[in-house]
């Protein structure tokens, strides 16, 4: 440290206090960063690395940003998910002998900024605290731009743990250390980066003093525990007090249904699976919102579906009054399309960063409540009446503003430009005092031109010189003797001062100087004291955005054809011409095919689905959980009619390939969350299941998806909607009473097949995938060698006529070759695996009921091999022994007993053997 210079060392000390932020050091005006953070924010700011002489010999790497320009740079280190601590000269440099004091101000961090591009538009920017105390896990999350503060706790439970954080989407996550390693590889959050900061710091004094007694001796320990945590790390970060933190919403996780991330994100709902945009989704089509709060409202109910049947009563009602009055709820948008995003305003009012221009937004915005007021309370809407009986005009705090700010304020609060004459009465004087000065150097203008006859002289301005007047060189000579003092030579002129002008200059710079001061102060006074009515504003806020939730709900049901659900307590789902809306909405008028659902306590309660790719199946369970969804946030529905009863949890597993995350595979994400679902889902839920088992081979998967059919059937009784390739599955509408087989309908015309989108009842005869794949325009190559395969298959099939096999054979090579060998015993397959090191090994097992021939419970092993070149199996020399490690396992397949195992248990034996055949 001694080697560096004072203000090396100075820079040293403070930078301990933000070792992981980069530090903005002001220095005159600019901030300036050294060492490893200059290295840094040079390439990831694109900004020209230089060294400055620190002491020590080496130059000190060093980079810096203009001080006016600086919120551009540090909001582009945010959005790469960094930390930027900005530390301020604390005395006046002009004034201070020695070193200047410097501080960090603020830390902002991705989850606490509070302005510029990085808030986008609409959205909310959460932080999130995770805490554990008692074994329970409290969630915090924080929009310190909004003033929203939430918090909930439940049991600990990684899945609640994901599930809960998944719906902020949070820009930084913060706390508990092993919480925080559990989340961190598999996040489920939009496309922003996320911070993670292990924090476990707490001060309880900070919330008491935020909220009060009453309202901490109110929460759990936990929930205490972790709003400690919170606003330990507010505190040291943000370094003021936190005013538009009004109030903390504590929630109980199952107020509401439950959409895990999976869920939320198949289901498209806010944003598309395939590009992750928010235009495709659910909330992008049915938000027709004109506020900014309003939007995230909408985004919040669609988060968090309500179970209240009365709420969601109430909700439905006020859409539905509002969706018969077309020219009210224009009268009611053109309201609300004046007025501000009230949350942010408001909150940068509370924060201490608000500008004239806020405050002029806030006034434009009250503006408009007194007819938005008056439009609802004459609506037929009870709901919206009750809104607007109890909402707060404010207009003694629009006046306020109106008195104080001028129309066209300037960006900066210190430059002064911003108090509206007559609002204080020396302010007035000074201004005159200013004013009057510069009409007097006008004047003398005029005066020093007549005096001296030169034309071309004038009177200027800047900051080094103050006030001086100038002339050309060719009109040096004309100047009178003695009056006038030399203080500037320029290329072509002469700049001079006279006392005169020095006298009147400095009345002049004294008054602007006090006269922005007092601006300042007045400015502040009254942002003050707006942060004062804080929460008289934010509940207007709220109350503007449920207003405009409504019509925009109420708009979206009148332009799309919606209707209003019935919401029952009863089992039944009872919807007639039931549409997805999103792919209706992308399709040319009227080419949607509605289809009816049907799913009762007995029967049918499961609907298993089969029916060609492409032919509409994903859509159609989609959208039957779409209108749950919507029917529970308080919206109606794209039906004809529907009868809904209340969901306590959504969960869809759709086999889509592109849910890899943390490095598993699909299938071990398919079979995780089929665990899951076995221990979460209760009577009450719907569970939607596509493609089940599709990750792994053919007969596993069809084992695996009958047990889950199965348990689902007999353990947890909740409606259910399959659908599966597996056309052998419509087996198990004889053994399960309450499943029923549905399929996609198909007209086949000569060598056409046309998609109906139609679902009706009976299983499908054939799965079209050959002729989906002609659609999709493989090679004809490709297409004959494919039909040639399955014409081949069909012929062995009849040779053998093997009933029991019908089960699992399908048209892939894996299964030609199973069926192709002489015998499905293992005696049969040795010859198969003879001198076959090189090539892929596929083992498959699969237990058949009872073997028929036998009559006697017998385990079938299959080994099938493929030849690397042409995926086509290939028969081996059938002389030599086989391999003991081989024997071995087969063995253990043989005495294995597959389906009395879970399905994790099974997927986990299946892929250890798997892998030793691999090794082998
Ligand atoms: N009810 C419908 N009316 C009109 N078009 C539909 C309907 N349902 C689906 N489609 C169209 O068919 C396409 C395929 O639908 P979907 O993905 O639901 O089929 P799928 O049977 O699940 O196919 P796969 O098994 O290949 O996933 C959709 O993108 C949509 O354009």
């Amino acid at each position: 440290m001694a080697q560096y210079t004072p203000m090396i060392q100075q820079y040293l000390k403070v930078k301990e206090q933000a070792q992981d932020a980069f530090l903005f050091f002001r220095l005159g005006d600019f901030y300036e960063m050294f060492f490893e953070d200059a290295t840094l924010a040079a390439k990831e700011l694109e900004i020209t690395l230089t060294g400055r002489e620190g002491g020590g010999g080496e130059k000190i790497p060093m980079c810096g940003v203009p001080y006016h320009s600086a919120d551009n740079y540090i909001h582009r280190l945010i959005e790469k998910g960094y930390k930027v601590a900005i530390c301020e000269q604390m005395e006046d440099a002009a004034t201070t002998k020695g070193m200047v004091r410097r501080e960090i101000v603020r830390v902002i961090t991705p989850g606490t900024v509070m302005e510029g591009k990085t808030l986008g538009d609409k959205s909310n920017n959460y932080m999130v605290c995770l805490t554990q105390k008692n074994g329970m896990i409290a969630i915090s999350a924080c929009d310190l731009s909004t003033g929203e503060l939430y918090l909930t706790s439940a049991l600990y439970s990684e899945k609640w743990l994901k599930d809960e954080i998944g719906i902020y989407e949070p820009s930084e996550i913060l706390g508990d250390t092993a919480l925080i390693h559990t989340v961190k590889s598999e996040l489920m959050t939009g496309n922003r980066p996320v911070t993670f900061t292990d924090y476990e710091k707490n001060k309880a004094d900070l919330v008491i003093e935020q909220f009060g007694e009453t309202v901490w001796a109110r929460l759990g320990e936990e929930r205490q525990h972790c709003l400690a945590t919170l606003f330990s790390y507010l505190h040291e970060t943000q370094r003021r007090s936190l005013g538009q933190l009004t109030e903390v919403s504590t929630y109980e996780p199952d107020n509401y249904m439950i959409l895990d991330p999976f869920t939320r994100r198949n289901l498209e709902l806010v944003e598309t699976v395939r590009d992750r945009s928010k235009k495709g989704s659910l909330l992008s089509l049915i938000d027709k919102t004109e506020t900014s709060m309003g939007a995230r409202m909408l985004r919040r109910w669609i988060d968090k579906p309500l179970l209240q049947k009365n709420k969601i009563e109430e909700r439905l009602d006020a859409v539905d009054k509002l969706y018969h009055q077309f020219i009210l709820r224009q009268d009611i948008r053109e309201q609300l399309q004046e007025i501000y995003d009230l949350e942010r305003l408001v909150g940068r009012i509370a924060f201490g960063n608000a500008n004239g221009r806020d405050m002029n937004a806030l006034k434009v915005s009250l503006a408009r409540v007194p007819a938005l007021i008056e439009l609802c309370l004459n609506s037929p809407s009870e709901t919206l009446q009750k809104i607007a009986s109890s909402l707060d005009h404010c207009s003694d705090l629009k006046e306020l503003i109106e008195e104080a700010i001028v129309d066209e304020p300037p960006v900066s609060v210190r430059d002064g430009g911003m108090i509206r004459e007559g609002y204080h009465e020396h302010l007035d004087e000074l201004r005159y005092a200013s004013v009057n000065g510069k009409r007097w150097i006008a004047e003398l203008e005029a005066r020093e031109r007549e005096a001296t006859g030169i034309r071309s002289l004038k009177i200027g301005y800047n900051k080094v010189f103050g006030y001086y007047i100038e002339v050309t060189k060719s009109n040096v000579a004309s100047l009178p003797e003695g009056r006038y003092e030399r203080k500037q030579t320029l290329a072509n002129a002469e700049r001079y001062i006279t006392p005169e002008l020095k006298e009147k200059e400095t009345l002049i710079l004294e008054a602007e100087e006090k006269m922005m001061g007092l601006e300042y102060s007045l400015f502040i006074e009254l942002r003050d004291k707006l942060a004062g009515e804080i929460k008289r504003l934010q509940r207007l806020a709220e109350q503007v955005a449920e207003i405009d939730v409504y019509q925009s709900l109420a708009t979206v049901s009148a332009e799309r054809g919606f209707v209003k659900p019935v919401i029952t307590d009863a089992f039944d789902m009872k919807i007639k011409q039931g549409r997805h809306p999103v792919v209706e909405s992308v399709m040319r008028d009227g080419s949607f095919m509605a289809n009816d659902t049907l799913m009762e306590q007995e029967d049918p309660r499961i609907l298993l689905i089969t029916g060609p790719n492409m032919a509409g199946k994903s859509t159609y369970m989609r959208q039957v959980a779409l209108i749950s969804i919507l029917a529970q946030m308080g919206s109606f529905v794209p039906a004809a009619q529907a009868e809904v009863p209340i969901m306590d949890r959504i969960f869809t597993r759709i086999g889509a390939g592109d849910d890899l995350i943390g490095g598993q595979s699909t299938f071990m994400v398919e079979m995780a969350d089929i665990q899951i679902m076995t221990e979460k889902a209760t009577p009450r839920s719907l569970i939607i299941i596509d493609e089940l088992g599709r990750g792994t081979s053919t007969s596993e998967g069809m084992a695996i998806a009958q047990a889950v059919i199965e348990y689902v059937h007999d353990h947890i009784g909740c409606k259910a909607l399959v659908s599966t390739h597996f056309h052998e599955l419509s087996h198990l509408e004889e053994s399960l009473s309450s499943l029923r087989n549905y399929s996609m309908a198909v007209q086949e015309k000569e060598d056409e097949v046309q998609f109906l989108r139609k679902l009706i009842p009976g299983a499908a005869s054939s799965s079209y995938g050959i002729y989906v794949a002609r659609l999709a325009g493989l090679p004809g190559s490709i297409i004959e060698r494919a039909n040639g395969l399955i014409h081949e298959t069909m012929g062995t099939m009849d040779k053998h006529d093997h009933e029991k096999n019908a089960q699992v054979e399908s048209a892939t090579g894996r299964e030609q070759s199973a069926a192709a060998s002489e015998d499905n015993t293992y005696s049969g397959l040795s010859s198969d695996m003879q001198g076959l090191k090189a090539d892929e090994y596929v083992m498959e097992s699969k237990v058949f009921e009872k073997a028929e021939e036998s009559a006697q419970d017998t385990e079938v092993v299959q080994l099938s091999i493929f030849d690397e070149e042409d995926i086509q199996p290939k028969k081996k020399a059938a002389h030599a022994e086989i391999d003991p490690a081989v024997k071995q396992i087969i063995k253990k397949l043989k005495t294995a007993d597959l389906m009395n195992m879970t399905p994790l248990e099974a997927m986990q034996f299946v892929n250890e053997l798997k892998k030793k055949v691999n090794d082998l």
